[in-house]
């Protein structure tokens, strides 16, 4: 199977560099910025527990051109949200008809996105990430918090994932199949409600959580988002460890439980930070509207409000013009936690 990556930035390079490692042909298509990072450094892909795999230059296949996707017979899509529309019209023009496009993206639109432009021509199925990828530079790319992909279930996404699992090289970027993608999508969705609050924070990942008032604010936001879907009919799956219906109890836990329990179980280092801290960071628009945004539009569309979302969106709007995007704990908890409805369980 020959495997094409669109969007080679970190989640690209990481998995699409794991699968390569592990024998699988892949070749990927992404900017000049990194493609001549990688001409120069070839790929480094490391994680959390000391996994370690090297690309030489001459090993990777990295263009910049979509039409590198026509010998591809699988796409993966690793843009981020707002490049979909225009990465749907690259697969379009230059794709093999009947390739298959597999979106990696957070959120829970971009496969509707994909498939209202590419209609009949390509069939389009989802997947997700639930671990972070950091891009250190000089070719390397690391992978901070535990877990596989999750893809949909597929005969190309078979064979896909046997191939991975039979070569230890590919380990971290594992694909476990599943036929219930939307409801996975919605459990992902849930999970990056914290992405929002970690990139207002301005820490890594590990230090945001350790901060209960942080985790009241994410604890809240998903509280809304529950009461939102199970008004509109949707049961999220669970990712990770947590039912979807505890998360934010178990988010919003004191310090002594979440941070002894919660913290030892999920393996999270470091050097991991959420991909919309990663935007804010490099000044890029975020995928705010696709996380967050999507739980407010949900909620307008079933005559509801979802005023802490609501809240938490325009505050990173304002970090995307660069005003006020650092917030405390206390400080982001009292700005939108104070006075909704939810807040009481959280402490307001
Ligand atoms: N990073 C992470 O840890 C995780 C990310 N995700 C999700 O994965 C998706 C990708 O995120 P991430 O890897 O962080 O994003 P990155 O910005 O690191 O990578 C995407 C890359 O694709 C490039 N690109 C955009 N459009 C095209 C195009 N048409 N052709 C070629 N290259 C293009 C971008 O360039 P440019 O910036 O110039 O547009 C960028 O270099 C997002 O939906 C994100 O939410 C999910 C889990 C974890
Ligand atoms: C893995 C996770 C949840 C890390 O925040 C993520 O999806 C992201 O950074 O976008």
């Amino acid at each position: 199977m020959n495997v094409a990556i669109l969007g080679a930035g970190s989640v690209g390079c990481f998995v699409g560099g794991a699968w390569a490692a592990a024998g699988v042909a892949v070749r990927f298509v992404g900017r000049p910025r990194i493609a001549e990072e990688v001409a120069a450094e070839g790929l480094t892909l490391t994680d959390f527990s000391g996994w370690q795999a090297r690309l030489a230059p001459d090993a990777v296949d990295f263009g910049t051109r979509p039409a590198a996707l026509a010998g591809a017979d699988l796409i993966v899509l690793a843009v981020k949200s707002h490049g979909t529309a225009e990465a749907a019209k690259e697969i379009a023009r230059h794709a093999r008809k009947g390739a298959l496009v597999l979106s990696l993206q957070n959120g829970v639109s971009n496969v509707e996105t994909l498939r209202a432009a590419l209609k009949d021509r390509f069939e389009v199925i989802q997947g997700i990430v639930p671990f972070n990828v950091a891009h250190l530079g000089h070719g390397r790319f690391h992978k901070g918090v535990a877990g596989d992909l999750i893809v949909q279930e597929h005969a190309a996404t078979r064979a896909l994932a046997a191939a991975v699992a039979r070569a230890p090289e590919g380990a971290p970027a594992r694909l476990r199949l599943a036929d219930d993608m939307p409801a996975v999508a919605w459990g992902k969705l849930l999970i990056n409600l914290n992405n929002a609050v970690n990139a207002l924070s301005g820490r890594s990942l590990l230090e945001q959580l350790k901060q209960r008032d942080y985790r009241r604010v994410v604890a809240a936001s998903i509280v809304e988002a529950l009461d939102v879907l199970a008004a509109a009919g949707i049961a999220p799956a669970q990712i990770g460890p947590i039912p979807p219906k505890l998360l934010p109890h178990a988010i919003a836990a004191p310090n002594l439980v979440f941070n002894n329990l919660f913290l030892k179980v999920q393996k999270i280092d470091a050097k991991a930070r959420s991909s919309m801290a990663d935007d804010i960071r490099a000044g890029r628009p975020t995928e705010i509207d696709f996380l967050n945004g999507e739980v407010v539009r949900l909620a307008q569309r079933l005559k509801r409000k979802a005023p802490v979302n609501a809240a938490i969106v325009d505050l990173v709007k304002q970090a995307e013009l660069g005003i006020e995007h650092l917030w405390s704990p206390e400080d982001l908890r009292a700005h939108v936690l104070q006075g909704h409805k939810v807040a009481p369980v959280f402490g307001y």
